[in-house]
Formats: structure tokens, C-alpha cells, sequence
């Protein structure tokens, strides 16, 4: 780990390696700094933060041509709008304090309750159906020992005042888009959907009370990670019986809508809403992408119907995004009774699979000009310069020390600037600079005022 050392004795031998390099850290003798991040959280470099942008711009593309709205809530927020009992990772982990007025807080491990608080914030004067969507930082805290993160970032996508699946067709195209959108095919990335009224006709089979419906949805969505007999003592601990825990999860492995209505009649909620929503999804046309798998519960107690996921094939990442419908959400903060879908798209397995299919973009910083005065005299000359390019809307890096001339072709070759502009004094007295053009390798002198038609021209 990186440390610098604050106020303590430099030793010669110190000063002449500088404040920090490999080697055991100097004797601290006061405060020093660390200069990682906290354990669990991301510094973005320029490299680092030119994938996130290219990303999050992807995301924002999405939901532009889907005509959502972009929204923000703070990242701390009320502890009370994420305490559940239904016993889920998530708000196992919250990273929740007390603050200094002795309010409970917490880092947001999710956007879902913010986005249902400020609609309810907004109360009637707010037009219906709401397509909101948001790209936030969300927390959660776990001992180290697993070495996970415990930030990322999510992408969400919510409708609500919709209660027909017309809703989930429109995310889950979205989701298609996206992934089309940055190379991902069919043959990458699956989407499996189910519906959480699976469950609940088979509880209510079962005599097993509502109450428990959420907590058990959050055992059963372990069952990837967990041994099955692992799920059904979960399960029994839970108060349900054997049977019904043996009833559930054969309802896990069935394979076919067909195999769906047999099990539970053609009548039923939850085969006609799938029903519904594969119908619609083949005459959206992106089928191809979706595939009814009666075990995918996902592991957010508020979940009520439809519930999806997505999916890498190869079967070598976590999901790579999820959602849901969750009608009850608003009512359980005291609001009335409010049709709601939504998902959220986490950045970190998105990345691991466009690394793995080698999709990821080549991004470099976007300059267009390099600004360069051959001597200190013509300086500030060469800031007017800058920008009358800048007021032209050109990139320019204006170079602010004495350098030598090949440095200058360096660092515009490291920039993959496209122009080079040199003030020199002969030049200067002519009214031009010379402008080197570092794709065709021209070079002219041009007058300062035809300057930016000049470099339009070397645009095209
Ligand atoms: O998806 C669960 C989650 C929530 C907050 C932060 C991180 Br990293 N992961």
C-alpha cells in the first residue's frame, strides 16, 4: 500500500529518493496519509474514468430513445427507507450510521426506495405513468474478509403507474438495446424471466401465510448459491412445512410456460401475465433474448410479479442486471396502492463481460489542437491563440513551460492531438502561426485570423 509521509524527519537518504517510493515506509513520526481509497472503493483515473463515462453514456443513450427522465437523490439517506425484515443480503449490509444529531442513516445500497420516496414526495401534482431513470453510487458494507467492493454504480430504469406487463416489455427492450448497443448479441447474454406469483399460488397450495411470501422468495433466491437442501432447511426454519418446502422447489425446475399452466391451470396470474408479456415481447421482436425460467425469484423482498434477470451464457459471471415488478412498494411507505416496475444495471459485471468478449472501446483524451510557443516572449501570445480555438469550440491543450520542440511532437502524438500550432517570432511578425497537421503531416503558416477556418478545413 501507498503511504506518504506528513511533517516527520526527512533523512538524507529520504530526500534524495523523494517523499515516497518502494521499500519499506520512512519512520512516522506524525500523522501520515494513506494513499489508497477506503477498502472496498474505486479511485477513477482519467483511463479508469473514460470507461465509466463511456458507459454511463450508453446508459444515458438508452434511456434518452426510451424517453425516461433523468433523476438523483442523495446517496445518504433515511435508514428507515431500506430496513426490512425479510432477512436480505442487502440490507444485512447496510452501510448505516447514527449521525451526529443521533439520526439513523445510511449509504444507499439501492436507488428503487429513493426513486419511490421522491414520487411520493411529489404526491398527485405528479403526472402518471412516471419513466424516471438514474445512475448513482450505491453502498454497502461487509467484512473484508469476502474482499468485495462496497461501492458501485447501478444504472435504474422504473415505470410506474402502469400495471400491465406493457411496462416490462418496455425495460427489458431497454436492456436489449443497451446490450446491442455496445456489441453484446443473443448468443452473449440471455435475459430469464419469471414471476413471483409462481411462488405465491404455490404457498397459498400450501396453506403457507402471505407474510412469510417475502422472506421466503429471499431463501429460494439462493438457490444458485446454495446447496438445495441448504434452501430447504432455510425454508423450514422459516415455519414452512416440508411438504410445501418440497412444493416449491419443484416449481423451481419447470422448464415450460405449458409445464406451468399444467402445474398450476392456464387461469392462473402468473402463466397468463408471462403469457402476456412473451406475446408481446415476440411482436417487439427481440424474443430471441429472453427465456421463462420458473427459478429466477431475485433477491429484493419487494418484488410482487414479473421478476427478470440478465444473463451471461457462457455462465461464468454473476447476473449482470435484474428487476422486477413491485406493486406494494409506495403502499408499504404509506402511500396509495401504485402499479410499479423497474431495474438496475450494476457497472462492474457489464465490464468483466465486454473485457472477456473484447468489447471494450479504445478511449483516448479528445484534443484537438496543441498550443505551443517556441519562445517565452510569445507566451502569452500563444494563450490568445488558444483561445480563439476554444471559442471555436476546439480542444486545445496550451503547452504552459519552455519545452523543445520535439517534446512537443511527442506529447501531441500521446495526445493523438490532430493539429500543432507553433508561435514563433518570424511568424508572428507575418501576422501567421505555422500550424502542423499531425494526421497528413501538411504544414503551413496561416494568418491569425483565418486561423479557425484553417483548422475547420484541416477537420474535414
Ligand atoms: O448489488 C449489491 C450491492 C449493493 C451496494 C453496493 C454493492 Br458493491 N453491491
Amino acid at each position: 500500500r501507498m503511504y506518504a509521509v506528513v511533517g516527520a524527519t526527512v533523512t538524507t537518504s529520504e530526500a534524495s529518493r523523494g517523499p515516497a517510493s518502494a521499500g519499506p515506509p520512512p519512520p512516522i513520526t506524525e500523522e501520515s496519509i494513506d494513499y489508497n481509497p477506503p477498502r472496498g472503493t474505486r479511485d477513477f483515473a482519467p483511463d479508469e474514468m473514460r470507461l465509466r463515462s463511456w458507459l454511463f453514456q450508453r446508459f444515458r443513450e438508452v434511456s434518452r430513445l426510451f424517453a425516461f427522465e433523468e433523476v438523483d437523490f442523495p446517496v445518504l439517506e433515511s435508514e428507515a427507507l431500506f430496513v426490512r425484515k425479510a432477512g436480505e443480503e442487502i440490507t444485512q449490509q447496510l452501510y448505516n450510521f447514527e449521525d451526529k444529531s443521533g439520526r439513523r442513516v445510511s449509504l444507499r445500497p439501492e436507488l428503487t426506495p429513493s426513486l419511490a420516496r421522491l414520487v411520493l414526495q411529489k404526491g398527485k401534482g405528479l403526472p402518471f405513468p412516471v419513466k424516471w431513470f438514474a445512475i448513482g453510487q450505491c453502498w454497502r458494507y461487509e467484512r473484508m474478509t469476502r474482499g468485495r467492493r462496497r461501492e458501485h454504480y447501478q444504472w435504474n430504469m422504473d415505470i410506474l403507474g402502469i400495471s400491465g406487463v406493457e411496462a416490462e416489455a418496455e425495460l427489458l427492450a431497454a436492456i436489449v438495446t443497451f446490450f446491442k448497443k455496445v456489441g453484446i448479441t443473443s448468443e452473449d447474454v440471455g435475459i430469464r424471466v419469471s414471476n413471483r406469483k409462481v411462488l405465491q399460488s404455490v404457498l397459498g397450495r400450501f396453506g403457507v401465510p402471505n407474510e412469510s411470501f417475502a422472506a421466503v422468495c429471499v431463501v429460494v433466491d439462493k438457490i444458485e448459491k446454495i446447496a438445495r437442501d441448504e434452501v430447504e432447511g432455510e425454508l423450514l426454519k422459516l415455519g414452512v412445512s416440508k411438504d410445501a418446502a418440497d412444493g416449491i422447489l419443484s416449481a423451481l425446475s419447470l422448464r415450460t410456460l405449458a409445464e406451468l399452466e399444467a402445474l398450476l391451470g392456464s387461469e392462473n396470474e402468473a402463466a397468463t401475465e408471462l403469457k402476456q408479456l412473451f406475446a408481446l415481447v415476440d411482436v417487439y421482436g427481440f424474443s430471441d433474448w429472453l427465456s421463462f425460467d420458473a427459478s429466477v425469484v431475485r433477491g429484493l423482498a419487494y418484488y410482487t410479479g414479473t421478476v427478470f434477470e440478465g444473463f451471461d451464457k457462457a455462465g461464468k459471471l454473476r447476473a449482470i442486471c435484474g428487476g422486477g415488478r413491485y406493486d406494494r412498494l409506495l403502499s408499504t411507505f404509506g402511500g396509495e396502492d401504485t402499479p410499479a416496475c423497474g431495474f438496475g444495471f450494476g457497472d462492474a459485471v457489464i465490464v468483466e463481460l465486454l473485457k472477456e468478449r473484447q468489447l471494450l472501446p479504445a478511449l483516448q483524451q479528445d484534443v484537438d489542437c496543441i498550443v505551443f510557443s517556441l519562445e517565452d516572449t510569445l507566451r502569452p501570445q500563444a494563450g490568445l491563440v488558444a483561445r480563439t480555438l476554444r471559442d471555436a469550440g476546439y480542444a486545445v491543450e496550451l503547452v504552459l513551460e519552455s519545452k523543445k520542440m520535439k517534446w512537443a511532437f511527442k506529447h501531441a502524438e500521446r495526445l493523438q492531438a490532430k493539429h500543432l500550432v507553433l508561435l514563433g517570432s518570424s511568424e508572428w511578425e507575418r501576422g501567421c502561426v505555422r500550424i502542423k497537421n499531425l494526421i497528413s503531416r501538411e504544414e503551413k503558416d496561416v494568418a491569425i485570423d483565418e486561423l479557425v477556418t484553417e483548422v475547420d478545413m484541416l477537420k474535414e
